[in-house]
């Protein structure tokens, strides 16, 4: 089955490198942002410095106090701690301005591609998953290059001074240092490998965490409707209790090298106070070196310690680096022509299917060898019990599928080469259940055609001869539909749609049509809706009634993925057949609405 890359695979260099490529925004001003850091460091190594040498010379000089040098190593200090704040700020400021930007860029970009993905894709990719990708993973990565890359970069080049100016004042106690340090040190890379598997599984759980809790969210009414509370709760229980032992284990493992830490950093201090009163009274180290020394040590000691919690925050945010390069890696199977693709000839289109077929991800053919020729202008209903291949048919005409096998055109020209933007203006598909976004029924009408204006959405409502509905809506076009339009009627949302659609006026219609019963004036309605929709313009409708295949110019019937029957309705009852049995089951079901026999409804 197609699924979204992982970006597991990714190497932590390679992730970089290909972080900075999605985002090259990071890069920019990098060399100004390392100078601050620069300064900043020198500006905290002058502090023990000027102790040392106020010490040394101006209190216990040769010449007694020498108040007028002290008073100016104050002032070096003072100068030097104000340069190290302000430099601080100026390079978090920077490293928090570029981090955003280019990340905005790259969730921008996963997100737009989570948009290109196949719909195959989307279906075996868990929505909430894709969610957390595109959301939590970019946050890690934000946090970490914020706060854990300034603490990297400072505690780099804090440890290198530092070591520098240890190492001018006393080489014994320096090595003592390092000494300290270097079990910590030396097991930093089997500490990065192990958090890196800790955080990935960490990050893996987060995505099966919101995909468990934002299923039942969003399918609440079924979830309610049968009852099945205490299972979908018992899930996402697992998914939590998952993700808390995925991430116990993590920050166990960082509990360990930060312990670690801490016993070096003791063993460097202890050492420091009683190897350097012992090199004192050997005259091999003056007081104020040593004192000068202890303050070397933290300037050492922090960011080592620091460093671990840096690197567990480095592993967790190349895990959500991965996962979101991952989705950038998936290709979009739809490759759109762009600038190059061939335009649609202008009027009501022709359809061809030229020998397809059809097959998901690692199942059976579901279209066989269909070839079918369908005039510009025509009305074409399209019938078959369920599953026999009729959505399908109408995905590879809509380009939201690409044929397995054979070739689809439109107006004679092979959908593939097509452009997007020109078969999304002129292909409109209008499935049963069109989605409503919970704002007014202006804003939803207007997804059909951007830019349209308020008087164009009445006057595309009047051309439906709908106008009285409108003006029987307390609020008419500013109506709020509510949540997915619960707030309407399923009629009602079914009237949206043809709105949405008549303003995308496309010369190829496709409809799905909806199987939910709706009272008979407003079935009225939509049949008077539907009529003037689909007049100078080519139509496929997939019929679930029969006043739909009755009313067609012709009708083609699938059975089992191939096409068994074409015809006008009458002829095709004349023959009997597939399209004769269903034509019996409408029949006996009365004029109301019906599934196509075999349909299981719920
Ligand atoms: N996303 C999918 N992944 C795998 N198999 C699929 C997918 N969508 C449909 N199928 C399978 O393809 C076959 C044809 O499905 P299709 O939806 O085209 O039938 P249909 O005639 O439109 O049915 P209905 O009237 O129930 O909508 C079915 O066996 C179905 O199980």
């Amino acid at each position: 089955m197609t699924t979204v890359a992982t970006g597991e695979e990714i190497g932590a260099l390679a992730t970089l490198r290909r972080g900075l490529h999605f985002s090259p925004e990071l890069g920019d001003g990098l060399k100004g942002t390392l100078a601050l850091a620069v300064l900043g460091t020198v500006g905290r190594v002058v502090v023990p410095i000027a102790v040392q040498q106020t010490l040394d010379k101006g209190l216990n000089g040769a010449g007694g106090i020498d108040l007028g040098f002290t008073g100016r190593m104050a002032v070096v200090a003072a100068v030097a701690i104000l340069v190290t704040g302000v430099s601080s700020y100026l390079m978090t400021f920077r490293l928090f301005r570029t981090a955003e930007t280019g990340l905005a860029t790259l969730r921008t970009k996963a997100f737009r591609h989570v948009h290109e993905l196949p719909v195959l894709t989307q279906n075996t990719e868990r929505r909430g998953a894709m969610v957390s990708r595109v959301t939590s993973d970019v946050d890690q990565v934000s946090q970490f290059l914020v706060f854990g890359g300034i603490l990297a970069l400072v505690s780099v080049l804090q440890v290198i001074v530092a070591t520098v100016v240890m190492l001018f004042y006393s080489w014994q106690l320096t090595v003592w240092v390092w000494v300290s340090f270097l079990p910590l040190i030396s097991s930093l890379r089997y500490f990065q490998r192990r958090l890196s598997a800790a955080y990935g599984v960490v990050r893996r759980q987060v995505g099966l965490m919101l995909a468990a809790i934002s299923e039942p969210v969003v399918g609440a009414a079924v979830v309610r409707t049968h009852a099945i509370e205490s299972r979908t709760q018992a899930r996402i229980d697992e998914s939590i209790d998952a993700y808390q032992l995925a991430s116990t284990r993590a920050q166990g493992l960082t509990a360990v090298s930060f312990s670690l830490g801490g016993i070096s950093s003791g063993l460097a201090n202890a050492g420091v106070v009683v190897i350097g009163i012992w090199l004192g009274f050997g005259d091999h180290i003056t007081s104020g070196q040593v004192l000068a020394f202890a303050f070397l040590v933290s300037l050492f000691v922090g960011p080592v310690q620091t460093g671990t919690q840096v690197l567990t925050d480095a592993q967790n945010a190349i895990a959500g680096w991965r996962r979101t390069i991952g989705i950038l890696d998936t290709p979009a199977d739809l490759a759109d022509p762009g600038p190059v693709g061939v335009d649609l000839p202008a009027g009501a289109l022709a359809v061809d299917f030229d020998d397809v077929g059809f097959a998901y991800p690692g199942g059976p053919p579901v279209l066989r060898e269909v070839t079918e020729h369908i005039d510009p202008g025509t009305r074409v209903a399209v019938v078959g019990e369920t599953g026999s291949g009729k959505t399908t048919f109408a995905k590879l005409l809509t380009r939201l599928m690409d044929a397995g096998s054979g070739t689809v055109r439109l107006g004679g020209v092979d959908v593939r080469s097509v452009g997007f933007d020109a078969l999304r203006r002129r292909v409109v598909m209008v499935p049963q259940e069109g989605f409503l976004f919970d704002s007014t029924l202006l804003a939803n009408a207007q997804y059909g055609r951007l830019g349209a204006i308020a008087d164009d959405v009445r006057r595309a409502v009047t051309d439906l001869g709908l106008a009285d509905w409108l003006e029987g809506l307390p609020e008419g076009l500013q109506t709020r539909v509510g949540q997915r339009g619960e707030s309407l009627s399923a009629g009602e949302r079914q009237l949206v749609a043809l709105v949405r659609a008549h303003l995308a006026d496309p010369d190829l219609l496709v409809l799905d049509e909806a199987t939910s019963a709706v009272d008979p004036e407003l079935e009225v309605r939509i049949g008077r809706a539907l009529e003037r929709l689909m007049a100078g313009r080519t139509s496929v409708t997939i019929a679930h009634r029969l006043t739909t295949a009755e009313n067609a110019d012709e009708v083609i019937v699938f059975d089992a993925g191939r096409v068994v029957q074409r015809g006008p309705h009458a002829a095709l009852v004349a023959q009997g057949g597939v399209y004769g049995r269903l034509h019996a089951s409408w029949v006996a079901q009365g004029s109301a609405p019906a599934p196509a026999p075999g349909t299981l409804e719920p």
